[in-house]
């Protein structure tokens, strides 16, 4: 396996800060429109915690690991705390009740603890950084813009994998991520029923609760773990590529193609290597902004699928332990046009 070269973070980066240590109110539910249905589930269900495949779950141990970053008023605080208060939050509603909408597709689903998990992040954030920018995905949902500038901006998926948190499927994430100057700074991913925090800072490396992440080293496409997701459309034009990329990989010998439901999770089993490469055409920005952080802070690449470089907004990605591995797999792909999130 490789490690990435230490780089300089960006001048201007000690402005980075995600500090919600403080007890939040929990907010009032907000209404879902005339679309919205009720999904009954039985309480007490899922939610379960899980020995994580890195060690006993332990936040304690994952706060000594992150560095502390300063605010605004230049205090150091610790990221770590932030996920509290959602994960709390997600855990409790997993096992309930919810009220599911859809969004571009009946495939792409949103319930109220989106929106609450959301309007909680951002009202913290905006509280403390009144004069940075903020992406995120039930915002845009409802006609906010996407657009990347060079001022500081945070990226906030609240629930990645909402089908799953639907399901009561245990792979669900909370994903914030953070560009200065159009660059990706710093990422935070929740793995919310496991209770794995995922960070990573450029140029001071990734972690997972406390312990160090390192993507795989392999090359070889016939010796890969390939993960992907299916993306919102189900037209049977973009079925039919979705399948047939999948075809290609297993026709050149890939172990496995896996759908896990959670792109940033997905992104992450990268970054631990245990898996190998991650693509997928149809998912946005804040799937990728904490994880491409995380990624190439445990020595991956993360690059646009035409084998160029990244862009954020252009909804398609290959990520790889390897950048030869990242080839291949751009190379076996056949496009499917979702536009930009900046575009819509
Ligand atoms: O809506 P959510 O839960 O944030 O996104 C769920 C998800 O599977 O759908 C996207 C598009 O397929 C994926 O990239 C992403 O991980
Ligand atoms: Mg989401």
């Amino acid at each position: 396996s490789r490690a990435a070269e230490p780089k300089k973070p960006a001048e201007g980066s000690a402005l980075f800060a995600l500090s919600l240590c403080s007890a939040l109110p929990f907010l009032g539910a907000p209404r879902l429109g005339s679309s919205g249905h009720v999904r009954r589930q039985v309480r007490g269900a899922g939610g379960g915690r899980a020995q994580g495949w890195l060690g006993p779950p332990s936040l304690d141990k994952a706060q000594g690991c992150v560095p502390a970053i300063r605010t605004e008023g230049g205090r150091r605080r610790s990221p770590v705390p932030a996920a509290v208060p959602f994960l709390k939050i997600i855990r409790k509603a997993l096992s309930e009740e919810k009220r599911v909408s859809t969004k571009t597709s009946a495939a792409d689903l949103v319930t109220e603890t989106d929106h609450v998990v959301e309007a909680l992040i951002l009202q913290e954030l905006q509280t403390r950084f009144p004069s940075h920018r903020f992406i995120a995905e039930e915002a845009a949902a409802a006609g906010a813009k996407c657009v990347l500038t060079p001022s500081p901006t945070w990226i906030v998926d609240p629930i990645d994998g909402t089908c799953n948190f639907v399901h009561r499927f245990p792979t669900v994430a909370v994903s914030i991520g953070f560009a200065v100057n159009q660059e990706l700074e710093f990422g935070v991913i929740y793995h919310c029923t496991e209770e794995r925090l995922y960070t990573g800072r450029r140029g001071q490396g990734a972690f997972c609760n406390g312990q160090r992440l390192r993507v795989s080293g392999e090359t070889d496409l016939s010796k890969a773990l390939v993960l992907t997701e299916i993306g919102p459309r189900r037209d049977p034009a973009t079925l039919k590529l979705f399948l047939s990329n999948m075809e290609r990989l297993l026709h050149a010998g890939a172990h496995g193609v896996r759908v896990i439901g959670s792109s940033t999770l997905a992104l992450c089993h990268l970054a631990a290597g245990t898996a190998d490469a991650y693509y997928q055409f149809g998912l946005h920005c804040w799937d990728l902004a904490a994880a491409t952080v995380i990624i190439r802070e445990a020595g991956g690449v993360v690059m646009d699928t035409s084998g160029g470089p990244l862009d954020l907004m252009s909804c398609r990605v290959v990520a790889a332990g390897t950048r030869e591995m990242a080839v291949l797999i751009a190379q076996a792909l056949q496009t499917i046009n979702y536009g930009r999130d900046d575009e819509r």
